[in-house]
């Protein structure tokens, strides 16, 4: 009987949207299973890791198949579930499923292939005629065993050493080769035990302390090893293993340990061990107000008719202790949990919460991790470690497979769209998907939802339960407007300071509370201007004003992140008059510090948070009142919960309101409520101050009396009006090109044959404001999907065509067309 071959489909990290069939070895046959990962050739010279999909006998059509090169994982790391939902998401975000596995799977699961390169041990490296640089690489390799790629490069100085590379490979003169490793490696510590032949022997032990006395240091960590063995209470055992550090912290020197397990008297091992320490749960027990236990019971009845609820509370009305009292009914059925944050700054005050009451069943993920320690917790959520993982937007990527429960803390939260790179996708509606898919319970939560959320809530496919009250009986926060315009008439403002939030702050810090103060815009000052002759820095690649950011006296593009120096006299006129102008967060800070001598003033941004801890280390210390004014950007208006903050001010509400997006209403009014959250949430009644020029605008009288019911309703009337979702979809397409006139060009023939072919309303095509970044040009079409109309995979099919075949003109050849489906 002829025996079968066996082929196997991949999803491979690469923008093309097919799976692709490769052969699988005889002796691999047993090993290879979907969801293991595999080494394979792709191209003329690269390998890539892959995940197996399906395993087959058909060989493709198309073109020859090639091995599988090697299988690296004894059971499947990437889970059924898992590759439905990276189907699902491809499809939905018109990204390819190599992009989603890319973004699915952390860094350290995927392998690097690295090109060596060798020297020919048969070359004859006298008597050759080539050039200094190529006689200086073969001494090079001659000295050394082998060189990467990136090494070749840095000794030719060439850009693409690999035309270099090919010429000696061609003559015989070196070898190229590819070493596959693999990025994770464990975390290991060493252990120290007795040697058998002494464990449990008490006569062998005294005789070895005998051969001991004439080395007492040895003696003494031998006597401090067995102390270490006979503390722990229950172990008879002498072979117990005891961590090397807790000898060495003992005091036994490392050269005694050393020389006694030379002496075959102690012996050492290797033990992997978890990045992250066990957590003990301190049991804290909380007691629901009737009104909390009331919101749970609603939302276990809301589950009969509908799978997702959503719950709307005001800030401070402890909805954590809600989700926590129905994460535990979910763990005690054995499903996993996961809970999505939009931020790592709040990650920290959760996890904190949640650990006091889930202890180490509690996996944290997110993008501050190291890979090593996101690996860890793919591999804890697939071994069953981690029932609950708490985490941003990409934890909805880990590998669980008996998800009973997701929630969506904060679920407005625009920070849970993925901008760049594809998939460009909303991680709360595709956590919901990935929730059916397990046919799990979804809870969503906000003071302030989502106008899509709301409006589902209110056609009956979202059940909701609301929370009128603060926890504990504390007062909502007062809020007070500040005419800025009546105020400068006025001579009222010191700065960006009205008086009465000077008062306020000054009362707030006399009280013994803190403070904290919002403006939305990180930097210095938004740009720098000639006194002169008005003149405003630009970027050279981007269509925007430089930022100025003091520290650093630098000019920065916030769109490409160029850099340049401060200039001392205007490009323009010459004039020595460059002077910042407007508001960030940088400036805000230095003006309270002035303002307020005698206050301790920090600030929380992009800029003061990049490195890993930085978040807690702010957080923290606000938390302990160790300064009394936080100064930040939007960061600090996100669930965050501190108890003595009796002052929220915000610099400038207009800065928000007047964005050109349909959605800037919506973000005004969520970001001016929830930053007033932070106010006034233990005791005291919180004090929350917004200065604004527009006192009469119907959003600020929404938010001065934190009227969502109003806010909601006017705003759907403008959306409805206007066909803007909840009551379309939308898609936006970007055009980018060098060149000005092939970008509008390109959008306008597209636009045509869309109109020409597809039921669809389009917008444009436009140029943004800002219409060019990184030196490409932009141009946009948007198109509006009515809710019931031509299935929206049918036409995200026809846009993916079109777009291809534009791109196959010549003109259009090197254009650059991007989807962003729901891109907001
Ligand atoms: N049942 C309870 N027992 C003790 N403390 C509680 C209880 N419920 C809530 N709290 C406390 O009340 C405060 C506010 O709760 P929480 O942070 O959960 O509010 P929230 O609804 O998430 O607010 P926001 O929308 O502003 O984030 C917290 O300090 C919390 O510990
Ligand atoms: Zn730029």
């Amino acid at each position: 009987m002829m025996r079968k071959t066996l082929f196997a489909d991949l999803i491979l990290p690469v923008p093309i949207a097919n799976r692709f069939t490769y052969r699988i070895p005889r002796e691999m046959e047993s090993l290879i299973i979907p969801g293991v990962r595999v080494v394979v050739p792709f191209g003329k010279r690269r390998m890539l890791t892959g995940i197996v999909d399906s395993i087959h006998e058909k060989a493709p059509v198309h073109y020859e198949a090639r091995y599988i090169y090697d299988v690296l994982d004894e059971s499947a790391v990437v889970t059924p579930h898992q590759i439905t939902f990276i189907d699902w998401m491809a499809s939905y975000y018109m990204a390819t499923p190599g992009e989603v596995l890319n973004a699915a799977i952390p860094a350290g699961l995927k392998i690097s292939t690295e090109s060596y390169v060798q020297l020919n041990p048969q070359a004859d490296l006298d008597e050759l005629d080539e050039s200094d640089t190529i006689l200086d690489l073969l001494h090079q390799l001659e000295q050394r065993e082998s060189l990467r790629y990136e090494d070749i490069k840095e000794i030719t100085g060439e850009k693409d050493a690999f035309k270099t590379l090919q010429y000696l490979s061609k003559k015989g003169l070196v070898i190229l080769y590819e070493e596959v490793r693999e990025r994770y490696s464990p975390k290991t510590e060493k252990y120290i035990h007795l040697a058998t032949h002494l464990a449990g022997n008490d006569k062998a032990l005294n005789e070895t302390f005998e051969t001991l006395a004439r080395a007492p240091k040895q003696e003494d960590a031998l006597l401090a090893c067995l102390q270490l063995i006979k503390r722990d209470a229950d172990l008879s055992d002498q072979l117990q293993r005891i961590p090397k550090k807790a000898l060495l912290d003992s005091n036994a020197s490392a050269a005694a340990i050393q020389a006694l397990i030379k002496k075959g008297i102690l012996e050492e091992s290797e033990v992997i061990v978890s990045r992250f320490s066990d957590y003990s749960r301190e049991l804290k027990q909380v007691t629901l107000s009737p009104e909390q236990q009331k919101a749970v019971d609603q939302i276990i009845r809301g589950f009969d008719s509908t799978d997702v609820v959503l719950l709307h509370g005001v800030t401070g009305s402890g909805k954590t202790e809600i989700y926590m009292d129905i994460m535990q009914h979910v763990l005690d059925n054995d499903m996993q949990i996961l809970y999505l944050l939009p931020e790592i700054a709040l990650t920290t005050q959760i996890v904190q919460r949640l650990r006091a009451v889930f202890g180490d069943k509690l996996g944290v993920y997110h993008s501050r991790y190291s890979d090593n320690e996101r690996v860890e917790v793919w591999q804890g959520v697939l071994s069953g470690r981690y029932q609950i993982v708490v985490g941003v937007r990409s934890s909805i990527f880990l590998p669980f497979d008996h998800l009973g429960l997701v929630i969506i803390d904060e679920e407005h939260e625009h920070s849970y769209k993925q901008y760049d790179p594809a998939p460009r996708y909303h991680a709360r509606d595709a956590a919901i998907m990935l929730a059916s898919q397990h046919k799990a319970r979804v809870i969503l939560g906000s003071a302030t939802p989502s106008m899509e959320s709301n409006y589902l809530a209110d056609s009956g496919k979202y059940s909701r339960v609301r929370l009128e009250n603060r926890f504990g009986d504390v007062s909502m926060p007062e809020i007070n407007v500040i005419d800025t315009l009546r105020k400068t008439a006025q001579k009222k403002m010191s700065g960006p300071f009205s008086d009465e939030l000077l008062e306020g702050i000054q009362k707030t810090m006399d009280s013994g509370q803190q403070v904290i103060l919002f403006q939305n815009r990180r930097g210095y000052a938004p740009y720098m201007a000639c006194h002169q002759c008005g003149h405003i820095p630009h970027c050279s690649q981007c269509a925007v004003s430089l930022t100025y950011h003091q520290y650093g006296e630098k000019l920065i593009c916030h769109y490409c992140g160029m850099r340049e120096s401060v200039p001392i006299a205007c490009d323009s006129c010459g004039a020595k008059e460059m002077k910042p102008v407007g508001l960030g967060t940088e400036k805000l800070e230095e003006e309270v510090a002035l303002l307020f001598p005698e206050a301790g003033v920090r600030r929380m941004d992009l800029d003061t948070t990049r490195t890993k801890n930085s978040y807690e280390r702010i957080l923290n210390d606000f938390a302990e009142h160790q300064f009394d004014i936080l100064v930040g950007t939007q960061m600090v208006t996100k669930g965050l919960d501190f108890g003595g903050v009796g002052l929220v001010g915000i610099i400038d509400l207009d800065l928000l309101l007047h964005y050109p997006d349909f959605r800037s209403h919506e973000r005004a009014f969520q970001m001016a409520i929830q930053v007033s959250g932070r106010a006034g949430r233990r005791d005291t009644v919180g004090n929350v101050f917004i200065q604004t020029r527009d006192l009469k605008h119907p959003v600020v009288q929404q938010i001065m009396h934190g009227n969502y019911d109003a806010f909601y309703s006017n705003e759907l009337e403008e959306r409805k009006e206007h066909a803007y979702p909840p009551f379309t979809r939308m898609i936006r397409i970007t055009i980018k090109h060098k060149d000005r006139n092939i970008t509008r060009e390109a959008a306008q023939t597209l636009e045509r044959r869309l109109s020409a072919a597809l039921p669809v309303r389009i917008l444009g095509p436009q140029e943004p404001l800002v219409n060019r970044v990184r030196n490409e040009y932009i141009n946009e079409l948007w198109i509006k999907l009515e809710r019931k109309g031509t299935s929206p995979a049918l036409i995200k099919k026809s846009l993916l065509n079109h777009a291809d075949n534009i791109k196959q003109e010549k003109l259009f050849r090197s254009i650059r067309i991007i989807f962003n489906v729901d891109p907001y």
